[in-house]
């Protein structure tokens, strides 16, 4: 009996122990949670309060075009995009163009667009996702991929509830999140060549494989969404927008094949005076037009434009003034240390050995340039000296680059055997031709500039000032294609030149809605002469060679 009652007070001692351990537990337990829980009460109040305070917009993000029609000065590259997106079946394209003239603005805003048209694949609901290749950096386990997406394994810490089973989850990246939709990469040439190819196997796929060493078909803990997602793939069908900063040659092929090519130019000083204003109306300003002017000088793009309204307008305001000044805006520009756009012009009288050339910086930025050319007897067998341009290039990809000799130099020799052929004494003199400005100039497109220069020079005749010229030279005298033509004939344009003259073989009949210029297309150096020079030395000079017998091939 006795032993009976020992055995029921030692189990009752033992179920009291073991009773305040699981209590003690739970205790723990609640008091963990209820801590947890004070914790994050604590974090959603400075959530709230971090929430309720907001710094007013920028004023770039408040005035950023609502519509297509409010993108300015991009008509021809929306009008490509439009055509690209907007339709029954859109295609991937890449925008090309220098930093903040509306490239942004435009990929925005041309997904809504193309949800108007009935027949669109793109629906309501169509997400547009947007990533900066900048930033989108992965990891080379595959732990975290923005682009692609990636699987959390379960050794990974916070792999939760699904990780301690053994679950490896697949996470979602941008191009799943887009499927349906578009998806927006901004700055892709800045892509990592591993993010590039992944890109172009679920541009290819329309689909993102995941796998993971922790995935077994047999595994029945795994869900069924996840045995999915790893035997048939997360959907990722988009439509891709890029834009970028660089040039064509700097994309890889591959991702190029498969896009339309967009290109947006530079904007011109009285567009930027438009976005100037629509800013200054914003922020409830008026401003002076010879402040526009100014502004116009400096700032190379809407974004700039933008952003020296901005700090003009609050000058003005904290001054009591409605009006934007010149004043203002010179201050601005003095104190970020802005340097004036580089906006050559013509000269404004004909020249022996002074001609303009054209030449296209960055994917569509265009520039006259004035080349000068000398020559004087030479010493021993005509020596040729280039200045003002790079002695090497780099041509090629950021994958595999080559460095070459300036074709500058190869095409000067040629416009010397070229000008031997007509007759021209060329040999007999030590030419020297000078690109000033610094301006980088692909030798083959200066090569018809180069051609009438040394000619004139050598004969002694004025070329035109109103003239402005582009086309690579062959040996036999034709003048051969070059490219960003349209940029170029809008850069003479802009720089006073009154006539431009351009391989025949680059003339598109879009080349006709650019007023106020005559444009002259050409076959050959014989064509180009009488259009470059002044008039009345022509007929002299076309006595001269036609009795030369060397130039019938011309
Ligand atoms: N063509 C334009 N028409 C109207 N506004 C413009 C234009 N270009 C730039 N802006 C103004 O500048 C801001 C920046 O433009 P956006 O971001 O579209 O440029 P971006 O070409 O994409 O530049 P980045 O390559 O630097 O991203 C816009 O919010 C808008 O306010």
């Amino acid at each position: 009996m006795e032993l009976v009652s020992i055995v029921v007070i030692i189990q009752l001692f033992f179920g009291i122990v073991i009773g305040l351990y699981f209590w003690n537990l739970l205790r723990n337990q609640r008091s963990n949670k209820t801590s947890i829980e004070k914790e994050s009460q604590k974090e959603m109040e400075k959530l709230r309060a971090m929430r309720s305070v907001s710094l007013t917009a920028p004023l770039s993000e408040r005035i950023r075009p609502k519509d297509l029609s409010e993108v300015i000065g991009q008509e021809d590259g929306i009008q490509t995009l439009r055509a690209a997106l907007c339709n029954t079946n859109p295609q991937h394209v890449i925008i090309y163009g220098p930093p903040g003239i509306g490239k942004t603005a435009a990929a925005r805003l041309v997904l809504e667009e193309a949800k108007k048209n009935k027949n669109s694949p793109f629906k309501s609901a169509s997400p547009f996702i947007e990533l900066d290749a900048t930033t989108a950096r992965f990891d080379e386990r595959g732990v975290a991929d923005p682009l692609i997406g990636s699987v959390h394994d379960p050794i990974y810490q916070g792999a939760g509830a699904m990780g301690q089973a053994g679950i490896p989850q697949p996470k979602r990246g941008a191009v799943s999140n887009a499927h349906g939709g578009v998806l927006f990469i901004d700055e892709i040439g800045e892509l990592h060549p591993i993010q590039m190819n992944k890109l172009l196997k679920v541009l290819e796929d329309r689909k993102v494989n995941y796998e993971s060493a922790y995935y077994s078909e047999e595994n029945k803990n795994i869900p069924t969404h996840i045995h999915q997602i790893f035997k048939n793939g997360l959907p990722a069908d988009f439509r891709m927008i890029g834009a970028t900063t660089r040039m064509p040659e700097e994309i890889p092929p591959a991702i190029r094949s498969r896009c339309l090519e967009i290109f947006f130019r530079e904007l011109e000083p009285e567009e930027v005076i438009q976005v100037a204003t629509r800013a200054s109306e914003k922020v409830n300003s008026k401003i002076e037009e010879k402040a526009l002017k100014v502004l116009s000088m400096y700032a190379r793009n809407g974004r700039e434009a933008v952003n020296i309204i901005q700090i003009a307008a609050s000058i003005s305001k904290k001054e009591n003034r409605e009006m934007i000044s010149q004043g203002d805006i010179e201050w601005v520009v003095d104190s970020s240390r802005l340097s004036p756009r580089l906006k050559p012009s013509v000269s404004k009288i004909n020249r022996i050995g002074k001609v303009n050339g054209l030449a296209v910086s960055g994917p569509s930025t265009g520039f006259l340039l004035e080349i000068e050319i000398m020559i004087l007897p030479t010493l021993s067998n005509g020596k040729i000296t280039i200045t003002g341009i790079a002695e090497e290039e780099t041509i090629g990809n950021q994958s595999k680059s080559i460095k070459r000799k300036s074709m500058a130099r190869g095409s000067i020799e040629n416009v010397i055997t070229l000008l031997r052929s007509l007759g021209v004494p060329a040999h007999e003199y030590d030419v020297h031709v000078n690109f000033p400005g610094g301006i980088p100039v692909d030798g083959p497109s200066a090569g018809l500039a180069m051609a009438i220069g040394i000619y004139s020079s050598i004969n002694k005749i004025p070329i035109r000032y109103d003239t402005a010229m582009t086309g690579e030279i062959s040996l036999h005298g034709e003048v051969k294609p070059i490219g960003g033509v349209l940029t170029k004939i809008r850069a003479a344009k802009q720089a006073g030149a009154k006539r431009v003259i351009i391989p025949k073989a680059n003339y598109q009949a879009i080349c006709d809605k650019i007023t106020g210029i005559e444009i002259f297309p050409v076959e050959t150096f014989r064509e180009a002469l009488p259009l470059a020079i002044e008039k009345m030395e022509y007929r002299k000079i076309k006595e001269d060679y036609e009795s030369e017998p060397s130039t019938k091939s011309i």
